[in-house]
């Protein structure tokens, strides 16, 4: 039986898909997998036994990466599940940044009890008209998920399309329309562009990327959007730049007490992927990851161990083994089996950075007592049974 744990809402779809095998419980300490949306784990203590943490998103800095790899912790995502939600509200922010629909909204809403609404209407609405986005230059930094659906789509719309990403993937550049136009530096797309929708990992290297600097590159009006995470954009400066002009609009998916309320702010409850066909994908694809983890030992779109896939166990013992990157492992995990007179007809060895798994098939039934001479081995973070 498996223990899980769910921190945030987690949508039924997802969970209904735990057999009877699973039972969910209320506390952290007693999970063998956990599923999380945006809370943060960072100040909890990992219990050793915790096998797994499924992001039922994209982004994972609210998951303390090495400090779960160490523990033998496997932390899931599931790239690309809710990225169409986004793209949608990335699609309605860009007109709501080019008209004043709210300002006209609230000031309606104002007038409700006045007879001559209608009349008022017309008299006023001059004040709160815009611009259409066709033929406006739209810079998207990121061609993940997001990037790639929101660049492709915004240029069906008629805008002129700049994309920035130098890690871009092979499969994300297959996907992009080749109408996108490749900037090749951010001072590119800052010089160009009318509008800015960053979708990129919020990481050290991409902390405080806009700034007073890059403020200062850009074209003077220029409307920035945040579906991001809020510490891309270093608060002070944006209020700055908005109070200047330089920047025209910042809609942003997260909120807090230096942007909410500042002219110019559009502030969203983080609401990108809150549609329920994105947490339904979300929330299928973690339970679905988290369950082949917990009965097979595969891994799929983990973001801290390397993706290992040896299919259901057809042979009579199954070992998996998180374990730090370095020489001589696998042959001390060989002949450590080897030594109890047990043949591997089938093996696996991933690695990602630091951190290396391997899966073992062996022709007898994988014992305690075999588990615990692996995990003496300099290097073994965990060892499990599945088998
Ligand atoms: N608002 C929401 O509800 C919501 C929902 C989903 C994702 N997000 C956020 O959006 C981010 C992106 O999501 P995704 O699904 O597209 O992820 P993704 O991993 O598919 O794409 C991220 C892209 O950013 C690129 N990148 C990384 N560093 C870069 C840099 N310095 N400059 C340019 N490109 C860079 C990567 O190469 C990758 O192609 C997530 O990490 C998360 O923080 C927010
Ligand atoms: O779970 C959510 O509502 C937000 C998810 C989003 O921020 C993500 O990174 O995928």
């Amino acid at each position: 039986m498996f223990n899980v744990n769910c921190i945030n809402k987690i949508a039924n779809v997802g969970l209904d898909l735990f057999t009877d095998n699973y039972q969910m419980v209320e506390q952290f300490n007693d999970a063998d997998a956990v599923l999380v949306r945006s809370s943060s784990l960072h100040e909890l203590e990992l219990p050793k036994t915790l096998e797994a943490i499924a992001r039922a998103g994209a982004g994972v800095n609210n998951i303390p990466l090495e400090k779960c790899a160490e523990n033998g912790t496997v932390v899931f995502n599931t790239p690309g599940a809710n990225a169409n939600g986004v793209k949608e509200i990335v699609i309605a922010s860009l007109i709501i940044a080019s008209r004043d629909i709210f300002g006209g909204v609230n000031w309606v809403n104002s007038c409700k009890d006045d007879p001559e609404v209608a009349k008022l209407v017309e008299k006023n609405k001059a004040k709160f008209a815009g611009t259409e986005i066709k033929g406006k230059k739209l810079g998207v930094i990121g061609l993940g998920a997001i990037g790639i659906l929101v660049a492709n789509a915004l240029n069906k719309l008629d805008m002129e399309v700049y994309g920035y990403d130098p890690f871009i993937s092979v499969d994300a550049a297959w996907n992009l329309s080749k109408y996108i136009k490749q900037a090749k530096s951010l001072e590119e797309i800052y010089r160009e562009c009318d509008f800015i929708t960053v979708h990129v990992p919020l990481t050290d290297s991409t902390k405080g990327m806009f700034n007073k600097e890059t403020f200062a590159m850009m074209k003077d009006g220029v409307k920035l959007l945040n579906f991001s995470r809020d510490t891309l954009v270093i608060d002070d400066d944006i209020v700055e730049a908005l109070e200047s002009g330089k920047v025209g609009r910042y809609v942003t998916d997260f909120p807090n007490p230096k942007v909410c309320g500042v002219n110019g702010v559009i502030t969203v409850p983080h609401l990108g992927a809150s549609t329920s066909e994105s947490e339904d994908n979300c929330a299928v694809m973690a339970v679905r990851q988290i369950m082949d983890y917990l009965e097979n030992g595969n891994i799929k779109n983990s973001v801290n161990y390397p993706n290992c896939d040896m299919g259901v166990c057809n042979h009579v013992g199954r070992i998996a083994i998180n374990h730090r990157n370095i020489p001589n492992m696998l042959s001390q995990f060989t002949s450590t089996v080897a030594r109890e007179n047990i043949n591997i007809p089938d093996m696996i060895n991933k690695s990602k950075g630091k951190y290396a798994y391997t899966i073992l098939d062996i022709e007898s039934p994988a014992t305690p007592e075999l588990a615990n001479k692996i995990k003496q081995i300099d290097g073994v973070l965990k060892v499990r049974i599945i088998k």
